[in-house]
């Protein structure tokens, strides 16, 4: 029995590019890895089957189109083995459908776990290259700590940060689809008049005084350098999550977004207090299902208990 642990992201800048011709936007994606987490168990058994728990359990879906199933899957195939055997077991802490990566972390965690129990010894190369074709936010789950994503968010730089950041998070009750949000947001460029394909959007970049206060661990200068080019069309989607980034801010935060393509609320705070104290305001507000406060970075995907050689 292998089981890995697995970070939830929240990007701390989404620069969103226009629609290219394959459907994919181009991103400047700073992914920024949080405690909050799901564990993946594997354990030995015929196909490959799953069962998960947890209190989003029921939205998981748990045929073939699961991520950690597609993972187990694309890894044995990878390296020819004719009949993959395993049963998967998702402990699920990670809002479903939040924008906080969850089914990719499933799948990240997936890929090391069978890599593990399989005793493959896959290069980390090879893993981020199967992660990425998983999904766009796969690779980063494997990395975890602070990167930016290129591309459609799968070609990865470790970014340097300094000490701890701590951030609450409003759970919505239901989900985005990550699809429609971007959508969405080509909706509303095109509504603007601005346009929405890559002859009309510039290619986004990082921010340098987002990266700054990363390198510095300076919360308040994070806190200023916050931006998510999904939140617009996050909230025109769902608008009471205008009520609940309002909520947070008012409860101290230091600043307040939409986590990727939501609808999942993101708070920074200027510390762990503070953090505890925005949480259970926030779950007093009645403008979310529940708040969490964690921390971060932490690291990506990691063998937390393996079998004795
Ligand atoms: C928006 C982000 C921000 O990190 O994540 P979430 O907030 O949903 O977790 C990601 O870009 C989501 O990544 P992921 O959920 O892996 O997306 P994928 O499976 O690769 O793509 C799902 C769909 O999202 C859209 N998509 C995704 C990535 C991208 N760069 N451009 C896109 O337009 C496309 O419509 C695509 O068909
Ligand atoms: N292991 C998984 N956990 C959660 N959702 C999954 C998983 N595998 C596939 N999915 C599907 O992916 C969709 C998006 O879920 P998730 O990855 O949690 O959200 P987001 O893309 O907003 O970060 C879900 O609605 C579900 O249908």
């Amino acid at each position: 029995m292998v089981t890995v642990r697995v970070p939830a992201k929240v990007n701390v800048q989404l620069g969103v590019g226009g629609v290219r011709p394959d459907g994919y936007h181009d991103l400047a994606n700073v992914f920024f890895a949080v405690a909050l987490g799901d564990e993946v168990t594997a354990t030995p058994g015929d196909g490959v089957t799953l069962t998960c728990t947890g209190p989003d359990a029921d939205a998981v879906p748990l045929d073939d189109t699961n991520l950690a199933a597609r993972a187990a899957r694309l890894l044995a195939a990878h390296h020819g083995l004719p009949a993959p055997g395993v049963y998967l077991h998702i402990a699920k802490a990670i809002p479903v459908a939040g924008g906080m990566a969850g089914g990719s972390a499933d799948g990240a965690a997936a890929l090391l776990a069978c890599d593990a129990l399989w005793g493959l010894d896959t290069p980390l190369d090879t893993l981020l290259e199967l992660a990425a074709e998983l999904g766009s936010d796969v690779p980063f789950a494997l990395l975890g700590g602070v990167a930016l994503g290129r591309g459609r968010g799968e070609i990865l730089e470790a970014l340097p940060v300094s000490g701890t950041f701590h951030w609450v998070f409003a759970v919505a009750d239901g989900g985005l689809s990550t699809p429609a949000v971007f959508r969405e947001c080509d909706r509303l460029r095109e509504e603007s008049g601005t346009g929405a394909t890559i002859e009309d959007v510039p290619t986004p970049d990082a921010d340098p005084e987002l990266l700054a206060a990363l390198a510095d661990g300076d919360p308040v200068a994070l806190a200023a350098a916050l931006s998510n080019d999904l939140q617009a069309a996050a909230v025109s989607l769902r608008p009471s999550l205008a009520d609940t980034l309002r909520a947070g801010t008012e409860a101290g935060a230091l600043a307040a977004l939409v986590s990727g393509s939501g609808p999942t609320c993101a708070f920074l705070a200027k510390d762990a207090d503070s953090a505890a104290h925005i949480a259970a305001a926030l779950r007093a507000s009645g403008t979310c299902r529940t708040a969490h406060a964690t921390h971060g970075p932490v690291p990506g995907a990691q063998v937390v208990s393996a079998p004795r050689p």
